[in-house]
Parts: structure tokens; sequence; C-alpha cells
């Protein structure tokens, strides 16, 4: 049978949430867009990482609410109900199939094209799907968004378990007794947290003397502390030498005598970028490593102008939302670098104003903070971990701050004594840290540490990003009582 040949305008390589995007976006000026994905419309967030995990999370934290608020604590009878917490969780991930993604890509026009992806050569790929290999060629560009996956430790033993990854451990359909996991990152404390709920002795080994590194010291400090309370064992400097399987359970070497024997072990030690089986080598480009690419997310390793990158796999994004902020940002740069309209008149039926408003000569001198560069991935990135206390910040950290040279004045108040927080519990406990650049007197940084402080952060990454200066701030007035009334008391330690 003849090799089947197919041509489009664009292919994205990659149907997450970052390459539905993409595609969405680049189809805008009326190119034609194809959507290659060789498992589920919607990736690893809406089937094994954000979605399930903070379904798994959630009722937890609802408890943990309501036993804060006298009143309502007596109303709590019970703990976590793990079946129906897996229900909905089932529920949330429409149990793994990706029926609705499919019709959503279709209604907008986007081809699919079910199958693996890989380069043969600039702008030409091969599609291997079920009734056999297509060849697909990119008239314009090529945009790969295929995400990462959990890198395994070289540790002795670890690989042949098999261990869990965030995979095993979002999708679980039983609680192991004795949980091990491995590394204090966003994904160690999010899971140790949930399984603890669930009723398995967790035990958190952790490389470091910290937990989440890449928040302010006093987050992982908060964090750990809670993580303690809850009856989660965390091994803090802890070195996994090997691991083995025997008939009692996984035995952990950790150097101090007596292995820790537990039921199963999640490895959550970092993700690496899926590029290996790309055939990226066909571009000069190293499988294995992250597709580097420029604000206009252009991979920089190779020439002409045709390849683009986005999410996870660019390395420089981690998130959801900032790797589909991304999406945005290169859907309408190849929307209007190729606009394939002799002008903008000639818009596609039913496009919006904003669709018309993509214009090739505003693209090719975009400056930072344009629709066609992603100026925030430099400084104001906002990130949210569901632990409890939640962790929520923005931008840089005081260390990241002074690194880059910054003249930094870090402000800081306890939650537990703003109005707000003694209503919304008996025990709040929490608090909130702006770094300010003294220079201009703006915030760069804001860190947030307390229940439910993931919907605060908002306000932080619009200062943040709109560099507001402290003086107008102090004109944002916070509703009271709400927790919010720290932005009020921050700037009164500012001498405002
Ligand atoms: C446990 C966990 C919890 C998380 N929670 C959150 C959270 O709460 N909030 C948040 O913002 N972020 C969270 N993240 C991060 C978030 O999941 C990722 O940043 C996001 O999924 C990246 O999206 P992506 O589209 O770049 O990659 P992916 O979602 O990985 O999508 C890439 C797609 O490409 C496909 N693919 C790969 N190679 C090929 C190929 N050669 N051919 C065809 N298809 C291919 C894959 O099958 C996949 O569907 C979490 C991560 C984990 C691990
Ligand atoms: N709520 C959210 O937004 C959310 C939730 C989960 C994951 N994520 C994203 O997914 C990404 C991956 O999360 P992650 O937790 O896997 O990575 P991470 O980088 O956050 O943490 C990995 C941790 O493992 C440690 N580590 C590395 N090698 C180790 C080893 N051999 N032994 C012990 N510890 C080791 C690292 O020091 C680090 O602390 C993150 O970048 C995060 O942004 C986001």
């Amino acid at each position: 049978m003849a090799e089947q040949a197919q041509e489009f305008d664009v292919v994205v390589i990659g149907g997450g949430a970052v390459g539905e995007n993409v595609a969405d976006r680049a189809g805008r000026t009326g190119l034609r867009v194809a959507l290659v994905e060789h498992a589920l419309v919607g990736g690893e967030c809406s089937y094994w990482a954000c979605m399930p995990s903070k379904a798994l999370l959630r009722p937890g934290a609802a408890l943990a609410a309501a036993r804060g608020v006298p009143g309502a604590a007596a109303a709590v009878t019970g703990d976590v109900d793990v079946a129906a917490a897996f229900a909905r969780r089932d529920e949330i991930t429409h149990h793994w199939d990706d029926g609705s993604q499919v019709d959503w890509v279709q209604s907008t026009g986007i081809s699919l094209l079910r199958g693996h992806a890989r380069f043969t050569g600039p702008r030409e790929l091969t599609v291997e799907g079920d009734d056999g290999p297509v060849r697909v060629t990119a008239r314009r560009a090529v945009v790969v968004a295929t995400g990462s996956a959990a890198v395994l430790p070289p540790v002795e033993g670890l690989a042949e378990l098999p261990p869990w990854t965030s995979r095993e451990a979002t999708s679980a359909q039983q609680v192991p007794a004795r949980l091990a996991v491995l590394g204090g990152g966003v994904v160690g404390v999010e899971m140790a947290t949930a399984f603890a709920d669930f009723g398995s002795a967790v035990t958190l080994i952790v490389r470091g003397d910290r937990l989440l590194t890449g928040a302010e010291p006093f987050a992982g400090e908060a964090v750990a502390a809670s993580l303690a309370r809850l009856g989660v064992s965390v091994l803090f400097g802890a070195e996994t030498r090997s691991a083995r399987r025997e008939a009692d359970g996984v035995h952990l070497d950790l150097g101090t005598g007596a292995d820790l024997v537990v039921d199963e072990v999640l490895v959550a030690t970092g993700r690496r970028p899926r590029t290996t089986e790309l055939g990226l080598e066909t571009l000069g480009l190293e499988p294995g490593k992250a597709v580097a690419v420029d604000d206009a997310l252009q991979a920089t390793g190779v020439d002409g102008g045709w390849l683009f990158a986005a999410g996870d796999v660019s390395g420089r994004t981690a998130t959801t939302h900032q790797g589909k902020y991304d999406a945005r940002v290169v859907g309408d740069v190849i929307a209007a670098r190729f606009d394939p309209r002799s002008s903008a008149a000639d818009s596609p039926d039913g496009a919006t104003p904003g669709d018309r408003a993509l214009a090739a000569a505003d693209e090719r001198t975009a400056g930072p903070w344009s629709r066609y560069r992603a100026t925030a991935d430099l400084g104001s990135v906002p990130q949210v971990v569901f632990s409890r206390p939640e962790v929520a910040w923005v931008g840089l950290t005081e260390a990241a701050a002074r690194s880059k040279g910054l003249d930094v004045r870090v402000l800081g108040y306890d939650l537990e004594n703003v109005a707000g927080a003694s209503v919304f519990a008996a025990d709040y406990a929490g608090h909130a840290q702006l770094v300010v650049d003294d220079a201009r007197g703006v915030v760069v940084g804001a860190t947030f540490v307390g229940p439910e402080v993931a919907e605060l952060l908002h306000a932080a990454t619009i200062a943040v990003v709109g560099e507001v200066p402290l003086e107008r701030l102090w004109h944002a007035v916070p509703s009271y009582p709400t927790v919010s009334e720290v932005w009020l008391r921050l700037l009164e330690t500012a001498g405002l």
C-alpha cells in the first residue's frame, strides 16, 4: 500500500492543553492546522496531573476547612470517604476518555491526526497511526508541544520495582498502607498530602533540608510542619541508595542501617522533556533535551524560522497556565506571521475583532509585553501548590531578586492578624510577603502561605505584571473583612 501524504500550513505535535491552544489560535487567520496526538487529547493535565491531583486533594481540604470553623466542625464526624473521592476523580478525568476534547478540536476546524509524530527532515514528518504511516508536510510551521515525563533517578533497583510516578499516583484505585514519596517538590508535597488524607502511612524522602525549593523558605517550613501534623514522616537529608521488592514490601536503603519498608514508592523527582522519539536529530537538535526557544517561542537551534515549541517541552514553563500563555503567544505569532489573507478585510467568517487585529507587520516589530512575546515568563510567573496550607507565589523570591542584583525591600505580615482571616477559621494561620524593587517602587515578587490563599494570588500577579507603584496600590482598597486586607497591612508596613 502506498504511503499516504497530507499537507497542512501548520502542524502541532502534541494534543495536551498547550498543543490544543496553539492549534486553536494559529488557525485564526485561515491557516490549515493539524494537531497530532498519540495518546489522549487533553494530555497530562486533564488525565494524570492537574485535574486528578486537585480532585484527590479537595476532599481533605474541604474537611480541614470545616473543622476550622466552630459551628461547622461538630458536623464533621468522619474522615475522607476514599471511594467517593476516587469516584469524583474518575468523573473529573472523564474516566480517561477524551471524547469531549476530540469533539471540541473537531468543532474548531483543526484536523486531528491520531498517531506518533516523528521528524524526517525540516517541515517533514511521519505520523504512525493505527492505519499505518502518513507522510505529513507543514508548509509554514511546526510547533512541538510534546510535554514532559517523570524522571526516574538512577537509584539501584528502583526502575525494576517498578515505582509509581505521578501517573500511577493520580490514577490510583487502591490506597497503599505504606507509601514512600521520593522528592520534596510540588508533586511530592501534594501527593504526600492526598495519600495521608486517604490513610496511608506516608514517608516523604527529601535529599536536601527544605521542601519546595522554588518558593520562599518560610513556605516549605510551614508545609513541612503541617505534613508532620498530618502524620507524614518527613526525612530531610535522606539519600535513597537502593530499592528492592521482597515478600513483605519494598525495601529502601536510606543508609541508616535499617531499611524503610513500604508497599509503594512514588517517584516525584522532576520531569524531562519528551523529545527522545521525535527525530530531532534530523534537524540537528539533540534528542532528550528541551527545544530551546526565544520570546516568540521560535526554536533558536534551527534555521528558517519554521520551528516553534511551547509548554513543558520547551523547558521554559512547567505549569498548564503558563504553558497555555505561551501557546496563545505562539499561536498569534504564527497566525500573524504566516497570515494567508491578502488583507485584514478578508478575515474568515466568524472572525472576532481580536482575530482581525492579528497583523504580520505588528508581529515583526513586536517588543516586550506585546501579544506576540511571552514576556511574563521572564519574571512574572504564578504558581500555586495545593498543599495544606496552600502556597501561592508570583515573580521573584527575595533570593532570586537579590541574585539579579535588585536592591529589594521585603514586607511581611501574618495573615491571622487580618480580620477576614479570623472569620474564615478560628485557627487560621499564614503569612504574606512582598518583595519590592526599591529603585522602581514596584512589587517584583509575592508569596502567600495559608488556607485557600490560591485565590489571593491573581491580585499579586496583576501588581507584578502591571508594575503598579506602591503609591498607586495604596488606592486599591481591599474589602472588609476579607483575607485580601493583608494588602493594606503590607503597604502600611512599607510606611504608607
Ligand atoms: C502530578 C502533577 C500535577 C500537576 N498539577 C498542576 C496544576 O495543578 N496546575 C498546573 O498549572 N500545572 C500542573 N502540573 C503541570 C502540568 O501538568 C504541565 O505543565 C502541563 O500538562 C504541560 O502541558 P503540555 O501540553 O506542555 O504537555 P502534556 O500535557 O504532557 O501534553 C503533551 C502531549 O503530547 C503527546 N505527545 C508526546 N509526544 C508525541 C508525539 N511524538 N506524537 C504525538 N503526540 C505526542 C502526549 O501524549 C501528550 O498528550 C502538574 C504536573 C504533574 C505531574
Ligand atoms: N500545583 C501545580 O501547579 C503543580 C503540581 C504538581 C506539579 N507541577 C509541576 O510539575 C513539575 C514537576 O514537579 P516535581 O515535583 O516532579 O518536580 P520539582 O522540580 O518540583 O521537585 C523535584 C524534587 O525532587 C528532588 N530530587 C531530584 N532528584 C532526586 C533524587 N535522586 N532523590 C531525592 N530527591 C530528588 C529535587 O531536589 C526537587 O526538590 C514542577 O515543575 C511543577 O511546576 C505543578
